[in-house]
């Protein structure tokens, strides 16, 4: 209520900007913005790189709203808290959801400046234990067990992919995200075993909004931005750092402000309200 008594916008598609990824918010078209300290319960990050303010606009030819600056699980904040803003574009009428993020490189076949399409996750610790949808459940807001076949709409992946091959960008694949809660970067071995289990990529996010978006069945789509190659040898003088993930966010900001104008051209809502959600 709070948020559509500051905005007569109503958008359907919602970005979650990455680590440095928030860029995106100055190529609205007649932007409104609402700071996270002002809207009720809304947790604010405490990570640079994260702006927090929900900017609304025109992308292209469609109403979005932006979601500058995310909260991490290892900022303190408990799941739900983590969560939380899905909650509420799920209440405001949100269809689609575009989860972008800064990852570490697992896999052979990523590198630095390219851009993933998550195919799938692993949720290490929501296998664990540590998963949102943990507590009681309120039928009226999901189902009490969430099955997580297909996460990240093969839909949305199919135009990303078509996009991307359109615009040449040659950077752009898909890969298997791995979440981690952080804030450590990964150990060698850790590495090594990231890679054993199947994973292209690694990060601290995404994947607890993404159970929590898909309770609510609005259709994902994740995109990963390479920000640094995991290091998988001992004794390295190499060492990962947030300094050198926004440099490089900073650096590739424009190829994925133009990757998304370009899914969110091409998105479809009619076939969004179709899928009966
Ligand atoms: O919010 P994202 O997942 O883009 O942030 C990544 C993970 C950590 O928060 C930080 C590490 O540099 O970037
Ligand atoms: N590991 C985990 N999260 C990250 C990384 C990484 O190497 N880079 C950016 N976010």
């Amino acid at each position: 209520d709070y948020i559509f008594s500051k905005t007569a916008q109503r958008p359907k598609i919602a970005i979650v900007c990455g680590s440095g990824l928030g860029g995106i918010t100055g190529i609205l078209k007649d932007p409104e913005l609402i700071s996270y300290k002002d809207i009720p319960n809304f947790p604010i990050s405490s990570v640079p790189g994260h702006a927090g303010k929900l900017v609304f606009g025109k992308l292209g030819n469609k109403d979005v709203v932006c979601m500058s600056g995310r909260v991490h699980a290892y900022e303190g904040q408990p799941l739900w808290k983590v969560t939380f803003a899905m909650r509420v574009f799920d209440s405001m009428g949100i269809k689609v959801v575009i989860l972008t993020n800064a990852a570490g490189g697992v896999g052979e076949k990523t590198k630095e400046g390219d851009l993933i399409i998550l195919k799938d996750h692993i949720n290490l610790p929501g296998l664990c234990g540590f998963n949102p949808l943990v507590g009681l459940n309120d039928e009226r807001f999901g189902a009490r067990f969430q099955e997580t076949t297909v996460c990240y709409d093969k839909e949305l992946r199919d135009i990303a992919l078509k996009m991307a091959k359109d615009c040449k960008m040659d950077f752009v694949c898909e890969g298997v995200y791995i979440y981690q809660v952080g804030p450590t970067f990964e150990s060698p071995s850790e590495v090594k075993f990231l890679k054993l289990i199947g994973g292209d990529m690694v990060g601290m996010s995404t994947v607890p909004e993404v159970v929590v978006a898909r309770h609510r069945g609005m259709r994902c789509l994740g995109i990963s931005l390479i920000t640094n190659k995991c290091i998988d040898v001992f004794d390295s003088n190499k060492k990962p750092n947030h300094e050198e993930v926004l440099e490089l966010s900073k650096q590739r900001s424009c190829e994925l402000q133009k990757l998304i104008s370009k899914i969110v051209d091409a998105i479809s809502l009619e076939q969004a309200s179709a899928c009966g959600i």
